[in-house]
């Protein structure tokens, strides 16, 4: 669209605006009123339109004010003629029949895609007919620049003109084209239009037109054709119409907005928000000591809250203040040990509540906002935390973000910056693709179940080393006994195994990290390991304090040592946005305007019409989402009872642990006492399939005191029984690890049954693959994969 246009436009849109703050009427409509809904700031030329959704912020413009690519473009830009999708427009003209579907209202703000965000209505035709546009409408404009008194004018219109049967076709045309129009469709949104309802919105106004247009517009606009101008033109009249024409829709359609606002999260936490509260930002990198210096100073106030990202480091925590002489309490999702006397507590940050007063309150790895699926627990904990000072210890990623925040909420923001105790250094000669050179104090990282056993049992079988092992599936008992063993001097396990779960926070005596390799499967495909993970876990060697305080990192192969040494002399990336996610009320309030949708579907569709703030992100929930479809068939379960089974920590690929959670809730709707109904293994595991079976049984024991402090003790009464049943497992999984000598069985094996014939250290091919295909691509060499042997 020419420039002209846009001015002619934008001074349009500005008279309406003027009229519409200037117009008593405005502030006096009745609740009834569609005027009325629309807040006083949207028509404000200082106030762009904010209603922020998930995939993109600032996206509404104020009726031309705002910073809508679309029309913010017709002024200052290109015209907005540099996209064009208008296939992308699900629905056309004439689709009442499809106004809503089965949902009702709920798909109206969901799908607008990304495509239809881009203005549809770019494809003006080239050459003399653009030009001809164009003028035709700058004449448009020119002659109806009131758009409100044209709509006026229309309305009180009795004698519908006759068209011919082209000017008829062309009409139908724009009309087809406002409907495909993303820019319209979105900005009808900034006056709760949704999108399923817009077109036939846009359908209606096409009739009313008919019925009402004088012929003189009728043949102007039929000159500018089915173009970006003519929607253009046409929009702020549609406004009207809607305005007048869909109360109910819109009134509707706001009020399921609004039910999942999650703007201005601060405002949440009125008690934390009336505190003035002191932030003290440790910031630095991996053994700096910013969690030692926070917990100083929690130890030292009257009474305290830690809050941990994993449990290990919260039961760690525990034990070190307690030992110190301070009472402190413990405060998991799967227990609760309560310590007489105490007014300190260790907890996970997931246990973190607001309600407390607390004199000093700890947040570790504070940058763990950003987490997709986790961040939402820390941004709540700082949002939240009624404690006078609060401890943030971190990387530098958030510091950014964290400044945003305080100036947010009013609080006051120390900055602690901090260096490591001792550099850590690279070395680059690595172990040369042999296990065989691993050396005592070693930790040898890798990032799936499969090759941590893989590596231990080819160090056991080649070396004199014995290996202690750290992942994730791993009950923390379990692992914090692997740990304990292999800090202790006194026996022969002095190397360590693990998956990055040794990657936060823990204190142990390791001489070097050795990177196995440095790719991982995201679930989906095989992807390097990000750069923060990678320091993250290198910097567990050389800890302060520990038999080794000067760090040593490596790879177990020379073509992984670049990416090494380009992880760790990488900067923090800063970090935009931080993990958000409703609270159970907000979801409540959600389903209220969506009667009878069952919870998966509901949770979908609040992530797609919330609003949010742009430094912040609904956090992942998927799995959820699977937890919520498997729950479906349970009947008799509240929402609020759904929502905590939904969110119980279950691995959602174990069938058996899914089973389990079944039937938990199908137990609890029939208000009967739930068990667990599940044997205790007599002795450790001989082989793989016997280890993973220990690690599904503790999974689903520890399912089960989740609930239990979730739910009431008359539904959950075999507490004690199953934690002595998890404690039990958890210690024939160590004895099971201390004693694995076993060899991994192949998937082909497991399914057939049979062993292959023992063959030596053999690395998994799925690496071979991987390190042949980075040699490939980086010197142009076709290798068969051939087999390493230590
Ligand atoms: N001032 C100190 N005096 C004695 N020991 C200290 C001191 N500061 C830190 N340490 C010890 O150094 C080690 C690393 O410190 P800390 O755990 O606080 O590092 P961090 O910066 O939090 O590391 P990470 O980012 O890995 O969590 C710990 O064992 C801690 O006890
Ligand atoms: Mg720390």
């Amino acid at each position: 669209m020419a420039r002209g246009v846009g001015g002619v436009l934008r001074r349009a849109y500005a008279s309406r605006v003027r009229i519409l703050l200037s117009t008593r009427k405005f502030h006096t409509f009745r609740e009834t009123d569609c005027r009325s809904l629309v807040p006083t700031s949207r028509f404000s030329s200082d106030n762009p339109v904010r209603i922020h959704l998930p995939w993109n912020d600032y996206r509404f413009g104020c009726f031309g004010f705002g910073k809508v690519r679309g029309f913010s473009s017709t002024v200052d830009n290109n015209g907005g003629n540099d996209e064009s999708d208008t296939e992308d427009c699900e629905e056309s003209l004439g689709s009442e029949s499809e106004d809503y579907d089965e949902e009702g209202v709920i798909n109206e703000l969901g799908d607008v895609d990304e495509s239809l965000v881009n203005d549809s209505a770019s494809s003006e035709t080239d050459g003399n007919n653009s030009v001809e546009s164009s003028e035709a409408a700058r004449a448009l404009d020119a002659r109806y620049h009131d758009r409100v008194e044209l709509y006026r004018e229309l309305k009180g219109n009795e004698v519908r003109s006759k068209l011919q049967r082209s000017e008829w076709d062309t009409i139908h045309e724009i009309f087809g084209f406002f409907t495909q129009s993303g820019w319209a469709a979105n900005q009808a949104l900034a006056i709760y239009i949704g999108k399923s309802f817009f077109p036939t919105a846009v359908s209606k106004f096409r009739d009313f037109f008919l019925e009402k247009c004088k012929i003189e517009v009728v043949q102007d606009l039929v000159r500018v054709g089915p173009t970006d101008a003519a929607v253009r033109f046409l929009f702020p009249v549609f406004v009207e119409f809607c305005i007048e024409e869909f109360p109910d829709e819109i009134k509707r359609f706001k009020s399921v907005v609004e039910s999942a606002d999650l703007t201005k999260p601060a405002t949440w936490f009125p008690f934390a928000r009336a505190m003035k509260r002191k932030i003290v930002y440790h910031c630095g990198p991996t053994n700096s000591g910013k969690t030692y210096n926070a917990l100083q100073r929690f130890m030292e106030a009257k009474n305290g809250l830690y809050c941990s990202p994993l449990r290990l480091l919260a039961m760690e925590v525990f034990d070190k203040v307690n030992a110190l002489g301070i009472y402190c309490s413990l405060l998991t999702g799967q227990e609760k040990k309560h310590v007489p006397f105490s007014r300190h507590v260790s907890c996970t940050v997931e246990m973190v509540s607001t309600d407390e007063l607390y004199e000093v309150a700890v947040i570790d790895e504070i940058q763990m906002m950003a987490d997709p699926s986790r961040g939402h627990a820390w941004t709540k904990a700082l949002l939240g935390l009624k404690a006078d000072e609060i401890h943030l210890c971190g990387d530098p990623s958030v510091l950014e973000i964290v400044r945003k925040i305080c100036a947010d909420t009013g609080d006051e923001l120390v900055e602690e910056h901090y260096e490591r105790f001792k550099p850590l250094v690279v070395e680059a000669k690595t172990l040369l693709g042999d296990l065989k050179n691993v050396k005592s104090g070693d930790c040898v990282v890798a990032f799936s179940r499969r090759e941590i056993f893989e590596v231990k049992m080819a160090i056991e079988k080649h070396t004199n080393h014995r290996c202690c092992v750290i992942y994730g599936a791993l009950p923390p008992e379990t692992r914090r006994q692997q740990a304990n063993l292999f800090n202790d001097q006194e026996n022969e396990y002095d190397v360590l195994v693990a998956s990055d779960a040794v990657g936060m926070g823990l204190n142990l005596n390791i001489r070097r990290v050795v990177f196995y390799s440095l790719s991982k499967y995201n679930g989906d495909k095989v992807v390097p390991v990000p750069a923060s993970q990678v320091k993250q876990i290198a910097g567990r060697a050389g800890r302060r304090g520990s038999r080794y305080p000067d760090g040593l990192t490596t790879t177990l192969h020379l073509e992984d040592l670049t990416y090494l040494i380009e992880c760790l002399q990488q900067p923090f990336d800063e970090v935009k946005k931080v993990g958000l996610f409703p609270f159970f009320e907000q979801i409540e309030l959600f389903a209220a305007k969506v009667p009878d949708m069952a919870f998966s579907k509901l949770l979908e569709h609040f992530g797609k019409h919330c609003r949010l703030d742009g430094s912040y992100f609904l956090c992942r929930h998927d799995h959820v989402k699977k937890v919520a479809n498997m729950l479906e068939k349970v009947e008799g379960l509240s929402l609020e009872d759904r929502f905590n089974f939904c969110f119980a920590p279950v691995n959602i690929r174990n069938p058996k642990a899914m089973y389990h959670l079944y039937r938990f809730a199908s137990t609890y709707s029939q208000d009967m006492p739930v068990n667990v109904a599940m044997g205790m293994p007599k002795s450790s595991a001989r082989n793989d399939t016997e280890l993973l079976d220990l690690e599904s049984r503790h999974q689903v024991l520890s399912m089960y005191l989740w609930l239990s402090n979730q739910f009431e003790e008359k539904n959950f009464p075999f507490v004690e029984k199953v934690e002595a049943m998890a404690t039990n497992i958890a210690e024939l999984l160590g004895e099971s690890l201390t004693k694995a000598s076993w060899k991994m069985e192949t998937k082909e094996e497991i399914i057939k049954g049979q062993k292959k014939e023992d063959r030596g250290y053999e690395r998994p091919s799925s690496l071979i693959k991987l390190v042949n295909k980075r040699k490939e691509e980086k010197f142009g060499v076709k290798e068969n994969p051939k087999k390493v042997t230590t």
